[in-house]
């Protein structure tokens, strides 16, 4: 176990720098398919869920630039880093989150009411259970109607007031499962501290027949608490008494005094616990309105799908276990390559936000150059992570994937069926020979000669031979699963979190603070009064005072 050792000191690591060393430069995937006819059968694994409702998914990681010594040494990387013991202790509830002191067990939330339960004694995990139930009767009487407003009418609106961690998960959970919703019921979701958010969305709502959830964990943040203030305003505007607020406000968080002191009833309030990460929230109360889109046997199911992923995680060597391959590969090509992004292409419309979700998911827990024992990483952590659902992106930005100067490992991800079979299956018939034909087209590119054969009389003009031609060799992961089901994706999800907690626990850094973020809330706070007017304007830097200055001159 490599506790205290930079990833950089590990001898895997040194490995792994001679083997790019010495071999990237003749690293072919054309030359390593050609020479092997079972290295899809070699580098590929299909995940059979080991619980619950059937997930099947399928990670074909052979179109990457690896051969068996690399993905052995990479392998033995993580066993090196100790990632097997820091799991471990993830799962026993030890304060892996070093800096803040506490556990770290979002797992514990989906790991109620499921088949193979782990055993984990931390406080608050013995509440979960109750949680879930207040949730699903909550969601239960929304849903049928008999929870009513202040004037007796059924809600259709719900408005999830919350950022970050309190917003994106929702957000892409109700989006990716919007064919399991409710459409009597309205979700919008309302983060930005910017006045139009708020403002638009009560355009569409009416006080009478609206339920605001405020979604936060520390409920202090600036954005939310804001948000929630003027949602009331408009709320009271029309419903005068401030006792109606008890049936068109909940709270979902783990601060109570500050959620009483907001004017929301303890018992419309939704608890969770300081071990839940506002990234890894989503299983939580901050679910809440989840399972009032999709009815709680829905989120339960998502629950399942990830504790199903959490068990294949936690008991599958480590050579067949899904977030493990994926996060390995994405270090090949982070720490060794150079590369400095990482592609997220869902091929399913529904999933049109997941690359944003795992934004936050991945550069919020990883985006850190401190290690857990203080000392300065000397080399690359998190990658970017970006992302589009496809076809759409193939019109945008992969121009460049396939022919610019910068390499952009990519994960391809698809459905083999579709929820919208429309005109006899055609479109999902298209859009999955896009998905098929992307990494193949970035894998082995074409070369001049083809490029020549094809344009025929135009082959001597050589400036439009090499601009048609496509070097290849781009490194993709393929993922295909079944159907995307609230069990698929809570496995989905799941499999992209152990995969940045695997590379975090390779880094040795701390995957669960984020410190990050707060020197620019602090400054926004000072700034704040300052506004007023152009005297108050002290204790800046030239180019922010003339900003400042510039706005009070304007507004
Ligand atoms: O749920 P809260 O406490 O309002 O925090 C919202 C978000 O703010 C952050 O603390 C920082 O952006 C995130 O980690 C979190 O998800």
């Amino acid at each position: 176990m490599a506790e205290g050792k930079l990833a950089s000191e590990l001898s895997a690591w040194s490995k792994l720098q001679s083997l790019y060393d010495s071999k990237h430069a003749s690293l072919s995937l054309k030359q390593l398919f050609s020479s092997d006819v079972k290295r899809f059968e070699k580098l590929s694994r299909t995940y059979t869920s080991p619980t619950g409702e059937p997930v099947e998914i399928l990670l074909d990681f052979s179109k990457n630039l690896i051969d068996d010594e690399i993905f052995a040494t990479l392998i033995q990387l993580v066993r090196e880093a100790g990632v097997e013991q820091t799991r471990d202790k993830v799962f026993a509830g030890e304060h892996v989150n070093t800096t803040e002191d506490r556990a770290v067990l979002h797992v514990a939330l989906r790991n109620t009411g499921v088949e193979k339960p782990f055993t984990i004694n931390e406080p608050g995990v013995d509440e979960v259970a109750d949680v879930l139930k207040h949730m699903k009767e909550f969601s239960d009487a929304i849903r049928s109607g008999s929870w009513k407003g202040y004037t007796g009418k059924t809600i259709s609106s719900v408005v999830n007031v919350g950022i970050g961690g309190s917003d994106l998960g929702p957000v892409m959970v109700t989006e990716a499962l919007k064919s399991y919703g409710d459409r009597k019921i309205h979700p919008h979701f309302c983060s930005n501290i910017d006045g139009t958010h708020m403002a638009e969305i009560l355009k569409e709502c009416d006080p009478e027949t609206t339920l605001f959830i405020i979604a936060s964990k520390t409920f202090t943040t600036q954005e939310t608490i804001t948000n929630a203030e003027s949602a009331r305003e408009w709320f009271l505007k029309t419903a005068g008494d401030k006792k109606h607020v008890a049936k068109h406000f909940v709270a979902l968080s783990t601060n109570t005094k500050a959620v009483t002191g907001f004017g929301i009833d303890e018992s419309n309030m939704f608890k969770f616990w300081d071990w839940v990460g506002g990234r890894y929230s989503l299983w939580s109360a901050i679910g809440l309105s989840i399972a009032i889109y999709l009815g709680f046997d829905n989120f339960s199911q998502l629950l399942a799908g990830a504790h199903a992923m959490d068990l294949h995680f936690k008991e599958t060597p480590l050579e067949q276990n899904l977030p493990v391959i994926l996060a390995v590969i994405g270090i090949w090509y982070n720490d060794f390559y150079g590369a400095q992004t990482q592609a997220l292409l869902p091929y399913d419309q529904y999933m049109h936000q997941f690359a944003n979700y795992f934004q936050q998911g991945d550069m919020e827990s990883n985006g850190k150059h401190v290690t857990k024992d203080g000392k300065t990483v000397n080399y690359q952590t998190g990658p970017i992570l970006w992302g589009a659902s496809g076809t759409n992106g193939q019109h945008a930005f992969y121009q460049l994937i396939h022919q610019g100067t910068k390499l952009i490992p990519a994960d391809f991800l698809a459905p083999a069926q579709t929820q919208n079979p429309i005109s006899g299956g055609k479109h999902h018939e298209i859009l999955l020979s896009n998905f098929f034909a992307q990494p193949e087209a970035l894998a082995f590119g074409k070369t001049e000669e083809e490029v020549k054969q094809e344009l025929g009389a135009e082959a001597s003009n050589e400036i439009l031979v090499k601009s048609k031609a496509f070097e290849g060799n781009r490194p993709t992961n393929s993922i295909m699963f079944t159907k995307l089901t609230p069990a698929t994706l809570g496995a989905l999800i799941a499999m992209y979190e152990q995969k940045i907690f695997v590379q975090g626990a390779i880094w040795n850094i701390n995957s669960f603070d984020q410190f990050g973020v707060e020197l620019g809330k602090v400054l926004a706070k000072k700034i704040l009064p300052q506004l007023k007017s152009p005297d108050q304007v002290t204790g800046h830097d030239s180019s922010t005072t003339g900003l400042i200055h510039f706005y009070q001159k304007h507004r």
